[in-house]
This record gives C-alpha cells, structure tokens and sequence, in this order.
C-alpha cells in the first residue's frame, strides 16, 4: 500500500475503463484502488489485469460499488446514466470524489448529480481533453464577436457503438456557442433535421451526428455567413486524452471543496 490517492473506476470493461484502467495503473501519480462492473458481468471476481489479457494487477472487479468507493479517494466513472446517478451518491456517502465523464445525462439525472454535490467535489465533463476545452472557450469567443448572420451549426461524428446523440461534447459547445451570444441554448437549439424542416431560423443553433466503424470522436463548429464561413474543429484520435484528463481532475479534486465542477475549471482555462 502507497500513501499514493487511491482510484475506483468503474465501468471497466468499457472502452474507458480499460483505457483508464492502464492509465492510472502506467501514472506513478495513484494508485488502482478497485475496479466496478455492472451485477452479471463475466469480469466479476476475476483480476482486472488478467482479465484484460495482461499481467495480474492485484485488484479484483467487484459489483459492490460502495465498499469500492469506501477504500479510495476518488471516482472516475464513464459508464451510463443511471448508474452515473447511484455512483454519485455513494462517492458522496464514501467521501470520495467523483470524476463523471458519463454522458447522455437528462435534466433528472443533473439534478441528483448537483445534489450529491452538496456533499462531495464532482468534475463533470462531456470532455475531459486539453483541445476540446480550449475549444469550448473559443467558441465562446468567436460567438460573441460574430452576430445572427452568422448561423452555428455543431457537427460530431463517432463510432458505431455510441448510444447518445447529439454528444456530450457537441451539447458543450453548443452551450458555449449560446452563452457566448447571450441566449439559451434549449430556446434556439435545432438537434436534428427531417423532412420539410423549412428554412434554417435565424439564431439557431443546429446538430447534426455522424455514427460510422471506430471513429473515437471529431466535432466541427460552423460559423457559416454569406460568403464566407469559419470553421472550429478537434479531432480525437485516441481515447488516452480523455482518461488522462480524468486522472487530473481526480487528482486536482482532492484539493477542493465540495460543489459541481468542470475540466474548464480544471485545466484553469
Ligand atoms: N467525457 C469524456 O471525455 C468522454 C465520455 N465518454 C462517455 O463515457 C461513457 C462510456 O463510454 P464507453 O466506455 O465508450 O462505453 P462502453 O459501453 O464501452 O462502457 C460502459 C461500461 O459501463 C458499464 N456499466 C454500465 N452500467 C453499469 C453499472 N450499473 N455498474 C457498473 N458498470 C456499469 C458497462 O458494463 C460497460 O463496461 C459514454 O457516456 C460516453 O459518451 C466517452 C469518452 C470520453
Ligand atoms: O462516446 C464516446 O466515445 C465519446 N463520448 C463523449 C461525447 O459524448 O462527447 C466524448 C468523446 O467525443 C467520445
């Protein structure tokens, strides 16, 4: 046992969880403190390691998530929403922070999120990268210096395996976009196009999604006027971004006071 912050992940077997599984483990900076999956799940009992076709690495997956969370100093949780939901009232029951990078989230959801966060520090994020926060902050800017002629349209494209749409990250920065103009986001949103839709209204913010093979996730922000357009994109290729940002919000959460944060606040954007 180091003095190193122990981590839970949950979500295991995931796509993140594997790559935050050897993200903590490869870090030097915490230790795998336990590892979650859903009741059923074949990995149950087994050692992570070994289960992931590797070396063991002395931590078993269990479903009991609170007893998990009991021995560790934080969460990193990308799993679904209702289970988003249990996990942040047990890490507040546990004292543990609670990275979510889960998204997908309706209005219900954040709202049993924001109360657990009366007790415990939560970082949430629909984007955990370096590049996608930088460009949440430059949509903002762009939107503000650029007036209604200008329509935004929020285009992602990801693998076939996504559930969501439009992305947690796409809703990001269409958030950005609309504070950026100084108008709600679910007055002017358009989140997908059929039929005779009539013509574009002014104002709007659109999304489109694009779902194909194994692409990890690419977002372009549109400013399109006429004669001319301006054009923001982040381009992930590799899911390691992702879950070296949750690293950091786990660890820069230790030193906070309870309440809801984001990766803005994070990276001290
Ligand atoms: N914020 C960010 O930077 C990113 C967010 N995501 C989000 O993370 C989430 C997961 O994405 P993926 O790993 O691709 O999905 P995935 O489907 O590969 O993994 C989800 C895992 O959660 C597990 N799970 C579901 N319910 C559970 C429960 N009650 N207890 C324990 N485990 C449970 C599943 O068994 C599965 O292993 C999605 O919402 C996705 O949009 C993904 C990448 C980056
Ligand atoms: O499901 C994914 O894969 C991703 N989800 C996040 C989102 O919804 O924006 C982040 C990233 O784009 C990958």
């Amino acid at each position: 046992m180091t003095d190193l912050p122990g981590i839970v992940i949950t979500g295991a077997s995931g796509r993140m969880g594997r790559m935050l599984i050897q993200t903590v483990l490869a870090s030097g900076k915490a230790r795998l403190a336990g590892c979650v999956e859903r009741p059923g799940h074949a990995w149950i009992g087994r050692d992570v390691g070994e289960a992931m076709g590797g070396a063991p690495a002395g931590v078993s997956v269990t479903d009991d998530p609170l007893a998990a969370f009991a021995r560790a100093q934080a969460v990193i949780d990308f799993t679904a929403p209702a289970a988003t939901v249990e996990f942040a009232a047990l890490a507040a029951q546990a004292r543990a922070v609670h990275v979510i990078g889960t998204t997908g989230m309706e209005p219900e959801h954040l709202a049993k999120i924001k109360a657990a966060a009366r007790h415990a520090v939560i970082v949430r994020a629909g984007n955990m990268s370096l590049g996608v926060n930088l460009l949440v902050q430059l949509t903002k800017k762009v939107a503000a210096a650029l007036d209604a002629d200008w329509d935004v349209e929020v285009v992602e494209a990801h693998h076939r395996m996504k559930v969501d749409a439009p992305s947690g990250t796409a809703l990001m920065l269409g958030q950005a976009a609309a504070e950026g103009r100084g108008v709600a986001l679910d007055a002017v949103a358009d989140r997908g196009r059929d039929g005779i839709t009539g013509a574009r209204s002014r104002g709007h913010i659109g999304f489109s999604a694009i779902r194909g093979g194994d692409i990890v996730g690419e977002h372009d922000v549109i400013f399109a006027a006429d004669g001319e357009r301006v054009i923001l994109r982040h381009i992930a290729t590799d899911r390691a971004i992702f879950a070296r940002g949750a690293l950091r919000a786990a660890l820069w959460g230790q030193r906070q006071k309870p309440g809801e944060y984001d990766m803005i606040d994070v990276l001290g954007l």
